[in-house]
C-alpha cells in the first residue's frame, strides 16, 4: 500500500488553480522530489497534502484512507512538516519549540512527559544543535530556525516527512548534514515528501522525481529518466546549452548538439 497517492488532484486558491491533474505515489522508505520553478505550486501541493489547503478536485488518500477520514491530530501523529524558511513567531527556547513536536502524541492538554523531552534533546542532538537548547528561538539565525524545525518534525517521530526547500538557509556544511541525515532517515523507515530548487541536489537525493510545469506534471519518474538537459531547460526558461554548462556534474558528456539548441 502507497503511503500517500494522489489522483486526478487539483490545487488552488479560490477560484484560481494552481496545479491540476496531479497523479502522483509515494511508497514507504522513499525519497520523492518536487521541482519547479518559483510560484508553480510546489508548497501549494505540499500543504495540500498535509490538509491545511482543501484540493479543489481528485482524491488523496494517506495510508489507504481518504484524506477527510484522518483527524488533524491522527494526521500530526504520521506526517512531519518542514516548512520553507521559517519566519513565524515563537517566543519560546528551542526545546519548547522542538517539544511541540510531540504534541500530537500526548493527550488533550498533558504536559510533556521524561520520555517527550529525550526525544526532543535527541532530535536536536541528531541535527548537532544541542547546544542551542535553551536559547530563545526569535533569537536564532534563519539557518538555525531551519535545523530546528527539522528536529520538531523529527520529534514528531512521523512515517511521512514533508520539507518544504529544507537546505535553503543552511551553509555548506549544514547542506550536507541535511542531505545526510535524509538518507539516514529514509534507511530507517521513513519516507521523505520534499521540493528543493537544486537540479543536482534532488539527482543525489531522489528516488523519484516530480517535474511540475504550468500548472501540471511535465515528468516524474526515475532522476536517470527525468532529469534531463530538454526538461530542466523547459521547466527554468533557459536553453539546454545553458543548463549543460551549470550542471557540468550531471551532464559531464552532454553531446554538443545538445549544447546549441534552444529550449522549446
Ligand atoms: N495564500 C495564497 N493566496 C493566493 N495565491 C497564493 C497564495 N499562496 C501562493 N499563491 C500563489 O500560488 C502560486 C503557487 O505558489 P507556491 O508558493 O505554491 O509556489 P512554489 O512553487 O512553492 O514557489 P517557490 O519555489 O517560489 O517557493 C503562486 O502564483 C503564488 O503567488
Amino acid at each position: 500500500m502507497s503511503l500517500l497517492a494522489l489522483r486526478a488532484v487539483s490545487v488552488g486558491y479560490g477560484t484560481r488553480t494552481v496545479l491540476s491533474d496531479i497523479d502522483l505515489l509515494l511508497e514507504p522508505q522513499t525519497v520523492l522530489c518536487l521541482l519547479g520553478a518559483n510560484g508553480c505550486g510546489k508548497t501549494t501541493l505540499l500543504k495540500t497534502i498535509l490538509g491545511l489547503i482543501p484540493a479543489s478536485y481528485g482524491e488523496i488518500r494517506i495510508e489507504g484512507r481518504p484524506q477527510a477520514d484522518w483527524s488533524r491530530t491522527a494526521l500530526a501523529r504520521r506526517i512531519g512538516y518542514v516548512p520553507q524558511a521559517h519566519h513565524g513567531v515563537f517566543p519560546f527556547t528551542v526545546e519548547q519549540v522542538v517539544l511541540m513536536g510531540r504534541t500530537a502524541h500526548l493527550p488533550w492538554h498533558a504536559t510533556p512527559r521524561t520520555a517527550d523531552i529525550d526525544i526532543a534533546r535527541h532530535s536536536l542532538e541528531l541535527l548537532g544543535i544541542d547546544h542551542l537548547h535553551h536559547r530563545n528561538y526569535m533569537h536564532l539565525s534563519g539557518g538555525e530556525r531551519q535545523l530546528v524545525m527539522i528536529a520538531r518534525a523529527l520529534a514528531q517521530e512521523p512515517a511521512l516527512l514533508v520539507m518544504d526547500e529544507p537546505t535553503s538557509s543552511l551553509d555548506f556544511g549544514n547542506q550536507i548534514r541535511v542531505l545526510e541525515h535524509i538518507d539516514q532517515l529514509r534507511a530507517q523507515g521513513l519516507s521523505i515528501l520534499l521540493t528543493t530548487h537544486q537540479p543536482e541536489q534532488a539527482a543525489r537525493l531522489a528516488d523519484r522525481l516530480v517535474l511540475l510545469h504550468q500548472g501540471h506534471i511535465l515528468a516524474q519518474g526515475m532522476p536517470g529518466d527525468v532529469l534531463t538537459p530538454a526538461h530542466l531547460a523547459r521547466i527554468y526558461g533557459l536553453t539546454e546549452h545553458t543548463v549543460t554548462a551549470h550542471l557540468p556534474h550531471l551532464f559531464p558528456s552532454a553531446p554538443a548538439d545538445v549544447r546549441h539548441r534552444e529550449a522549446p
